[in-house]
């Protein structure tokens, strides 16, 4: 089996890898980065610098913790080392994994010919071209700049310019409040940024649990975040001095720096789709089926591409599958990727996690279902931590006690929320988590609670 993987983020290396275990001859195309772009250019640096935001938080806790005098200032420079230094590790270590387990990385920009050859364009301008009998396009995506805004990387920002920008804003305009506008939000606030955000919506995260949307709200409005409810930007003027973002509304909103957190878009241009007959829907993604399977058999696609949830833990799995299929290991006993059963996090502080059923969602269908919630205020660990802001809420099923979902709010949320996670997935019972003999003093004692 000749398996050629275009584009080498976490959907196209997971496949190739395990493709390469199974036994397949496997060829991997990668353009700019191993690990991939969104992965190693957005998603990485961003966690890296909200957990150097992290550290500034802390030094303004401790003084409540007896700390006193605990001064901090940032260095750009270092931050910027810091994350070149991450990049690169996981860069190399992707290579590696890849090379041991005899995959071809071959550097440069993937196109179709036909159904079973590309021709990939090296950075010398040469073009080489490779066979296959199955291919996978995880091309992923990049970040979506509006026809109304004119990004110059000063005062014009796309998140990717953002790790960390020339300058830390005076008073940074955020565009978007999605999971990326919020986290920036959050990153700025505590880098000491004044930061406004305009929220197209009545509630940021329109997509999350509003009581899980309403504690971050309120927490940003502590802090002395502005929020601009309703307005869509439709202008950003940009000048030496600083940004006037204009919204349909009728306001304006002046800061010093403008970041557009707008969304996506995926990588498809360039890839000669229609010489493969690969279709793309109205958006640019390449529709799939449970398998991760295109309109053309042979021809599967993963990760943000697919249109399915954009993340990079859904990438992995989708890639872990396709190899799979791939190799014909399908036929045997094996669980169907689950989008509603992603487990998801947003790395504000409080951190927000959830999995499974949402309240909402149960509530629009009808279902009955028990919901219990705890806050972290009861919980030893949170107070000794400082930190006892948000609660544990889990969703489970009346009549059986099977666990559908949960959300989480609170220190820690991105890592609780896996024991939920586990849960949804093996269909456990919340009696299996209240008998669950956990640590103490710890925060995942309040899931315990929650679960009772
Ligand atoms: C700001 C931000 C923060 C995020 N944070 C998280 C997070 O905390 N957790 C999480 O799970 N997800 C997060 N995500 C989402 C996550 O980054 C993506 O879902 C994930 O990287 C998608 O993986 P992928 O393999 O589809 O694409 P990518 O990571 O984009 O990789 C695709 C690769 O294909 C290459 N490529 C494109 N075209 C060609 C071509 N023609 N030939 C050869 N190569 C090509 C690109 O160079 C790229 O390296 C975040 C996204 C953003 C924007
Ligand atoms: N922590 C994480 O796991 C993480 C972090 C960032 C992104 N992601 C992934 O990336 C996906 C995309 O998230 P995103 O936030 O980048 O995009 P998104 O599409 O989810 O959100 C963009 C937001 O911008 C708003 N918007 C669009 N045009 C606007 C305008 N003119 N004015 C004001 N608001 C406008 C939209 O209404 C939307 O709410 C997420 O669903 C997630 O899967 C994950």
């Amino acid at each position: 089996m000749r398996f050629v993987v275009l584009g080498g983020g976490p959907a196209g290396v997971q496949a190739a890898s395990y493709a390469a275990r199974l036994g397949a001859k496997v060829t991997v195309v990668e353009k700019d980065v191993l690990g991939g772009a969104a992965n190693l250019w957005d998603c990485i640096p961003s966690k890296a610098m909200i957990a150097t935001g992290g550290l500034v938080s802390l030094s303004v806790r401790a003084a409540k913790m007896g700390v006193n005098d605990v001064k901090v200032s940032l260095d750009l420079d270092e931050i910027r080392a810091r994350i070149a230094g991450i990049t690169q590790h996981l860069e190399r270590s992707n290579a590696e994994l890849l090379r041991s387990q005899g995959v071809e990385v071959v550097e440069g920009e993937a196109r179709f010919l036909d159904p079973h050859r590309i021709a990939v364009r090296g950075r010398d301008g040469h073009d080489v071209e490779i066979e296959g009998d199955a291919f996978l396009i995880s091309t992923g995506s990049r970040p979506r700049v509006p026809d109304w805004a004119t990004v110059d990387g000063k005062r014009v920002l796309t998140t990717r310019q953002a790790y960390p920008p020339p300058e830390i804003p005076e008073h940074l305009v955020v565009i978007g409040s999605g999971v990326t506008g919020v986290e920036f939000v959050h990153m700025f606030r505590t880098f000491g940024s004044q930061v406004s955000l305009i929220v197209s919506r009545q509630q940021v995260l329109p997509q999350k649990d509003p009581e899980v949307a309403a504690a971050l709200e309120a927490d940003f409005l502590d802090s002395g975040v502005r929020l601009y409810k309703g307005a869509r930007a439709k202008a950003v003027r940009a000048d030496e001095e600083g940004v006037v973002v204009d919204c349909d509304d009728g306001r304006s909103v002046a800061g010093s720096h403008c970041l557009l957190a707008v969304g996506s878009i995926p990588n498809y241009e360039g890839l000669n789709l229609e010489m493969a007959g690969v279709e793309v829907d109205d958006g640019g993604f390449i529709p799939v089926d449970h398998h991760c399977v295109s309109n053309v058999k042979h021809i599967y696609a993963a990760g943000d591409i697919s249109g399915k949830l954009p993340l990079a833990s859904v990438a992995t799995m989708q890639g872990r599958k396709v190899a799979e299929h791939v190799m014909g290991l399908d036929s045997r006993e094996h669980r169907h990727l689950d989008y509603d059963k992603a487990a998801s996090a947003i790395f504000t502080e409080p951190e927000i996690a959830d999995v499974g059923l949402a309240e909402a969602e149960a509530f629009s269908m009808g279902r009955k279902i028990r919901v219990t919630k705890v806050p972290f205020a009861a919980n030893a660990r949170a107070l000794i931590n400082g930190d006892p802001r948000g609660f544990i809420k889990i969703l489970s099923d009346p009549a059986t006690g099977v666990v559908l979902g949960g959300s989480i709010v609170g220190e820690r949320a991105a890592e609780l929320i896996s024991v939920i996670a586990l849960a949804v997935t093996a269909h456990l019972k919340v009696s299996d988590i209240v008998e669950s003999l956990l640590v103490h003093p710890a925060l995942a004692e309040a899931l315990a609670e929650a679960a009772d």
